[in-house]
């Protein structure tokens, strides 16, 4: 591979949903990333996204793109029973590799794709775009200030209705598919962050209960769960993917709350969060003042460095630590925190993969 370019060279695996959104916003708003390449298992596919996207280099095969000498990088954007192969061939190909999440089917197979990055002294990271937008960074920042108090309950949801089923990944247990997999993933992040925000990092929840509706193909098509952390930050997030939901979610504490009406994916510019201290519940005409704040609604609209779209953050996020040694967005503990409680919940809805 040649030395380090002023940009981190990807290549794309699929040409799949989010493969199209992650070149878009690369190509359109990048500055430490470029896309060199794009694999599809049909030729054609390649061409075409290859065109769409301004690639100059489409393969026609998974392998031919991985052992590309022109990339720095795979983003690997398969259906999730892939990660773990398609990972650890990227590494083994002297690849870095941002993988799509969740990172993969289960703990162990998580564990030997981070042993497969330190064995080829490469970067693994799990895509979890949310955690690389300023209005995720400086809500938590807010938990860390203090200001809402200590935070007691985290209530969440990653919900919506897909219109097509048939044929989608997300309901194959083949694939590795299922709420909890698809969007669940993103709550049980926010549940460590939050926790993370409130106590040393590193804490992993105390109990753990999880219910699910098995969908007629065997996946979960929606379930509900509740993590205590030691700290006693207590979390209920609900998945869906035949359910519509808006997804507000809120940080409650003892001197206020946290309101983010879009957490998961926010919006280039004005992503919003508020803190309410003191506000009356709808039910009560009057808030009593507790701890030192006044009845107060603070709002923060927040906008993206030069506007940079949500995946642009990302894959600039991932090229600044492998060019310049910043501090990686997810950590490998992170990822793998996430897939022992993934673990359990699919142990608990009795969904083994
Ligand atoms: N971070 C985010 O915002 C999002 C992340 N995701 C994650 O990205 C991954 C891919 O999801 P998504 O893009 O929605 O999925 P799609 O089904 O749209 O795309 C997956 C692609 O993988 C390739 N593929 C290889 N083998 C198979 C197979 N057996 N069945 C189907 N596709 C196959 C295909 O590309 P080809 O034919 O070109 O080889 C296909 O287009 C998942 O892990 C998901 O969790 C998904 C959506 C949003
Ligand atoms: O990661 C994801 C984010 O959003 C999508 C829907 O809005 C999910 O289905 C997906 O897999």
């Amino acid at each position: 591979m040649a030395d380090h370019p002023h940009k981190l060279r990807y290549g794309i695996l699929s040409t799949g949903n989010i493969a199209r959104q992650f070149a878009h916003g690369v190509q359109e708003g990048a500055s430490l990333s470029t896309i060199h390449a794009v694999a599809s298992r049909d030729p054609r596919n390649a061409l075409t996204f290859a065109n769409t996207y301004n690639i100059p280099k489409p393969h026609n095969s998974y392998d031919d793109l991985i052992n590309d000498p022109n990339i720095d990088a795979i983003y690997v954007a398969l259906p999730n029973n892939y990660h773990h192969e398609w990972t650890i061939r990227a590494l083994n190909a002297g690849k870095h590799v941002l993988c799509e999440k969740p990172l993969a089917v289960t703990t162990q197979q998580a564990t030997e794709m981070f042993q497969a990055a330190e064995q080829n002294d490469r970067h693994l990271a799990e895509a979890f775009m949310y955690l690389t937008h300023p209005l995720t960074k400086t809500y938590i920042q807010s938990i860390k200030n203090g200001d809402i108090g200590t935070p007691k309950l985290l209530r969440t949801s990653f919900s919506f209705s897909v219109a097509y089923p048939e044929n989608n990944s997300r309901f194959s247990t083949a694939l590795a598919g299922g709420s909890i997999m698809d969007i669940g993933c993103y709550c049980v992040t926010l549940a460590l962050l939050v926790a993370d925000a409130t106590t040393s990092p590193g804490s992993y929840p105390s109990q753990i209960h999880a219910i699910a509706h098995l969908h007629e193909s065997g996946i979960d098509d929606y379930a509900a769960v509740t993590l205590r952390f030691p700290n006693n930050l207590i979390v209920s997030f609900v998945s869906g993917m035949t359910a519509q939901m808006d997804n507000t979610t809120y940080i409650s504490g003892d001197n206020g709350y946290i309101q983010i009406p879009v957490p998961w994916k926010p919006p280039v510019q004005n992503a919003t969060f508020h803190i309410d201290h003191n506000i009356p519940s709808k039910q009560d005409k009057l808030a009593k003042p507790t701890g030192s704040s006044p009845n107060q609604k603070q709002s923060f609209n927040i906008n993206t460095p030069n506007d940079k779209p949500l995946y642009a953050l990302e894959a600039d996020a991932f090229a600044d630590t492998i060019l310049n040694d910043a501090p990686p967005f997810i950590t490998p503990e992170f990822s793998l925190r996430t897939a022992r409680i993934l673990d359990e919940i699919r142990s608990q809805i009795n969904l083994p993969f």
